[in-house]
């Protein structure tokens, strides 16, 4: 947008983010002001994933109880308002309750998430929070009609159901969960800290240290409730000042209890510090991590990335060969692929299945029980795929089946928003590129070794780099560098030394279950 507007008015708001044409990606971060590095984290990621960034500032009076602070929360919007400049912000949006609840708060139409996720861990010592954080939430997300939201993990119960009610009420917004930020010593930053002592603060480190204490005998092989929370109390007996208010393992979208960890668990902890509340929790995840490989066309994703999955023992998703399936199936019926509506229907109706049990031979694929493994190859596909993969139905349908299919982790996973768009938690992100010109001349190779010439060395840079400028327009999940990608660029490395790389960082990063 260029300038930094500051608006507290949902008329400014809008009259700002109208002037925005679709292909732009609007991140949003709401907060509560009294900005801290936890905020920057999200506001910076939103920065690098997203063309316009919103943040809004407004501290929520639905969301507190009669003997909360509401009164005494932090307030410091000048210093608020010039972070947000120097971060890159473009809208700041800054409301007062009058303008976001012109008919009082009495009679305000209300999002009710389910009792199940709202009553559990802090609902209840905070009744009628997440029904306060839930409709302010909603109304912003309305107001702002962001592409991409982001949220912390610290709030990790305000995520889940913001997860849920984005979900229950069919909102496009993409809800991403940002890591935990914490100040040297391991206290989660929250604009409470502001509250503690010297004194309480050492006894606020109590909640994050009892979360390294379990974490270390998660790593260990401690899966079970009682396993991990037992080492949980014992710290904390030594912190008689800290007033438990839970510790308990739960699944992390369904907050249900778990009596051992299967897949993911999430260590939830809060309590008192004199009159302070905060909050600490901590994902435990025995699923092998997810490997996402982006990066521009002819950057040799797919052979890095089969070869990364066997060595790794990950199973290969072919996204492609996804894509493939489905343009097979309109051409199969005779769809017009300039008609979205047809074409998003007719896929919404099909079920897919891939296997790629040999890393040496092609993924073999079933669309609606027949196998197309040949097919999706033709010529004919291979000339209609990118069309039809730059339809936003179309994308949106398959980004689905890929999560679905990379739900328990173990995946690799290759293509041009991995990282971004479908698996934005990947334990590891690699951006894979080449120069322009070392692509064009291994696609001229290629074909030439498959004896078809009929593209100049010229002309095929010249289509490389339509392409990425394509790629990079587009207007659903426009081609991008995760913020959290590692860059590795091939143009002097040959494959063998590409995998070993990816491997390696796979191996040496991620701790292994
Ligand atoms: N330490 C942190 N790491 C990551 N995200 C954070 C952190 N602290 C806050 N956030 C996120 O920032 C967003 C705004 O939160 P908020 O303005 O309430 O700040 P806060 O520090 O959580 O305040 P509070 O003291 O009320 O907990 C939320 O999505 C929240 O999860
Ligand atoms: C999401 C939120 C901004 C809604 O008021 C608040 O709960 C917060 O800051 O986490
Ligand atoms: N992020 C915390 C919101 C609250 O405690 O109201």
């Amino acid at each position: 947008m260029g300038m930094f507007y500051c608006l507290s008015t949902t008329a400014g708001l809008q009259a700002a983010l109208g002037t925005l044409s679709p292909a732009t990606t609007l991140g949003f971060v709401p907060t509560m002001g009294a900005l801290h590095g936890g905020h920057v984290a999200l506001i910076q990621r939103a920065r690098q994933e997203c063309d316009v960034v919103v943040v809004s500032i407004f501290v929520n009076p639905l969301q507190f109880g009669p003997q909360e602070d509401l009164e005494r929360y932090p307030r410091t919007l000048e210093a608020d308002t010039r972070l947000c400049q120097e971060l890159g912000v473009d809208v700041l949006f800054v409301p007062d309750v009058a303008e976001l609840y012109p008919r009082g708060m009495e009679t305000l139409t209300l999002v009710e998430p389910p009792r199940e996720l709202t009553e559990r861990l802090c609902g209840r010592s905070r009744p009628g929070h997440f029904r306060g954080v839930a409709t302010v939430v909603l109304k912003l997300l309305h107001l702002v009609q962001p592409d991409r939201a982001y949220f912390g993990q610290k709030d990790a119960q305000q995520l889940a159901i913001i997860r849920r009610c984005v979900a229950d009420l069919n909102l496009e917004v993409e809800i991403i969960a940002c890591p935990i930020v914490r100040d040297a010593d391991g206290l989660a930053l929250s604009s409470r800290n502001q509250y503690l002592s010297e004194g309480d603060r050492a006894t606020a480190l109590a909640l994050s240290q009892s979360l390294e204490i379990a974490t270390a005998a998660f790593r260990q092989g401690c899966f079970t409730a009682s396993d991990l929370l037992a080492p949980i109390h014992n710290h904390l007996r030594q912190f008689p000042q800290l007033r438990l208010d839970y510790a308990e393992l739960v699944h992390p979208q369904t907050l249900v209890p778990l009596e051992r960890i299967e897949t993911v668990g999430l260590l939830a902890i809060a309590g008192w510090v004199g009159q302070t509340r905060l909050i600490d929790n901590c994902l435990l995840d025995r699923r092998l991590p997810i490997l996402a490989v982006d990066g521009p066309a002819g950057a040799g994703k797919s052979t890095v990335t089969r070869r990364a999955a066997q060595a790794l023992g990950l199973q290969y998703l072919d996204t492609g060969a996804m894509y493939r399936a489905v343009t097979w199936w309109c051409l199969e019926n005779n769809l017009d692929l300039r008609d979205e509506p047809a074409v998003v229907e007719a896929i919404a109706h099909c079920q897919l299945r891939l296997e790629s049990s040999d890393p040496h031979q092609p993924t073999r694929v079933w669309i609606n029980d027949r196998e197309v493994s040949q097919a999706i190859r033709s010529l004919e596909v291979t000339q209609r795929v990118s069309q039809v993969a730059a339809l936003r139905g179309v994308r949106r349908l398959m980004v689905r089946q890929q999560r679905a299919i990379g739900a328990n982790g173990g995946i690799a996973a290759e293509g041009r928003d991995i990282g971004t768009h479908v698996f934005p938690e990947a334990g590891l992100k690699i951006f894979l590129t080449a120069s322009p010109a070392e692509r064009a001349q291994r696609r001229w190779q290629e074909l030439q070794q498959q004896g078809q010439c009929d593209l100049s060395y010229e002309e095929l840079l010249a289509q490389i780099t339509a392409r990425d400028t394509a790629d990079q327009q587009r207007t659903y999940a426009p081609f991008r560098k995760a913020a959290d990608a590692i860059e590795i660029c091939t143009d002097n490395l040959g494959i063998d030394e590409v995998v070993s790389k990816i491997v390696h960082l796979y191996r040496s990063r991620l701790p292994q279950p």
